[in-house]
């Protein structure tokens, strides 16, 4: 029985050892950033390297970091009190916030009418397709993009930029609002000053310290071209997913997009069944649909791109990261090839056009 392979860096990446020795050293901080003796003294310094960091990694240097409890903390304090439109392939953190306006066909490339009036992320978690941002847009969702694809948040042409930590390799619950200088957002957690007045309450310091040191990590393997062989390997593993099941359809192939990500529809064959089957054969992989209180949905992001209710709920998202090797990704192909087969046949025996 070979170990459990994790591909399913999209919902949240490993956690980074930077981030973690960044964490550990955090944890016995005493301080309170907000007193002026020694103590507090040394945690606003942790807080303001790392906010450095994430500025650094980001491009961000023109712009403040706010920090937040993530990107969803980070879209509220974004979208909040303005009347943005965005498409149907958002993220419910920005979707939820925004009018339903913009459309997309199958090639997930929105067209943005009035950019200041607008919010569109730079990269979907689910397809992983990477959009041609116009200049002067009000919101830009980059926590898929973020620590993936070399970015300047100073060149993007967006007003405000969302992040995350966990999708780079820090820890879960840190993110942040990038803000370009001079814009005010209010505050949506309201009381002290912290955050200069954008965020009250004391600092999460792990977490901020964890965010730092996996930024300037995640900016450094970025340098070293370590997502050139990602993406490599992304797609010798779509190669051989083609070979092996006849018939599936690749969502992104050939268009923009991170090069972790791989999103396909097997016709017929429920995107949560594909998860378990693999689940139990030691591969953690993502369903392009979403499960809320119990009820299974198709893939929004699939439907907004114009395939059909059936299509979009019989897709599969693999992503994956450095350190997933060639014989990973073959080794996951085969598994899959096999599962997809075997649905087959119980399609074939139970008569029905559609496998369950
Ligand atoms: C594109 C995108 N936006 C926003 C979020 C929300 O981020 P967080 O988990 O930090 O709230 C996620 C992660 O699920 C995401 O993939």
């Amino acid at each position: 029985m070979s170990a459990r392979l994790y591909l399913d860096w999209n919902a949240s990446a490993p956690l980074r050892p930077e981030a973690r020795a960044a964490m550990i050293a955090a944890l016995d901080l005493v301080g309170n950033a907000s007193s002026i003796h020694a103590e507090g003294r040394a945690v606003r310094g942790l807080i303001e390297r790392a906010r450095a960091q994430v500025s650094a990694a980001l491009g961000a240097d023109g712009a403040d970091i706010v920090f937040t409890s993530g990107a969803t903390e980070a879209a509220a304090l974004a979208h909040a009190g303005r009347d943005l439109a965005c498409a149907g392939i958002e993220h419910d953190a920005v979707a939820a916030w925004c009018r339903a306006a913009l459309t997309t066909g199958r090639d997930g490339a929105v067209a943005v009418a009035d950019p200041a009036g607008s919010s569109l992320q730079l990269a979907n978690s689910e397809t992983g397709i990477v959009q041609d941002l116009p200049e002067g847009l009000a919101v830009s969702d980059l926590t898929q993009a973020f620590g993936k694809l070399p970015l300047a948040f100073n060149w993007l042409g967006c007003a405000m930029g969302l992040v995350s930590a966990h999708k780079l390799g820090g820890p879960k619950g840190i993110g942040a609002l990038a803000l370009r200088r001079g814009l005010d957002v209010a505050a949506q957690i309201k009381g002290g000053g912290q955050e200069m007045g954008r965020r009250a309450g004391t600092e999460n310091v792990v977490g901020i310290a964890g965010f730092g040191a996996a930024a300037e990590a995640a900016a450094l393997d970025l340098a070293n071209g370590v997502w050139d062989e990602v993406a490599e390997i992304r797609n010798l593993l779509e190669s051989a997913l083609e070979d092996a099941c006849p018939g599936i359809m690749l969502v992104s192939k050939g268009l923009p997009r991170l090069p972790n990500t791989l999103s396909l529809i097997a016709p017929g064959w429920k995107g949560e069944t594909q998860v378990m089957a693999m689940d139990l054969q030691g591969f953690a992989v993502s369903a392009g649909s979403a499960c809320s209180s119990g009820k299974v949905t198709s893939s929004r992001v699939l439907r907004a791109m114009g395939y059909s209710e059936a299509e979009a709920g019989a897709a599969l998202r693999v992503s994956i990261g450095p350190g997933v090797t060639k014989e990973d990704a073959l080794r996951f192909a085969a598994a899959y090839g096999r599962a997809f087969k075997r649905a087959g046949e119980r399609m074939k025996q139970a008569g029905a056009d559609l496998p369950r």
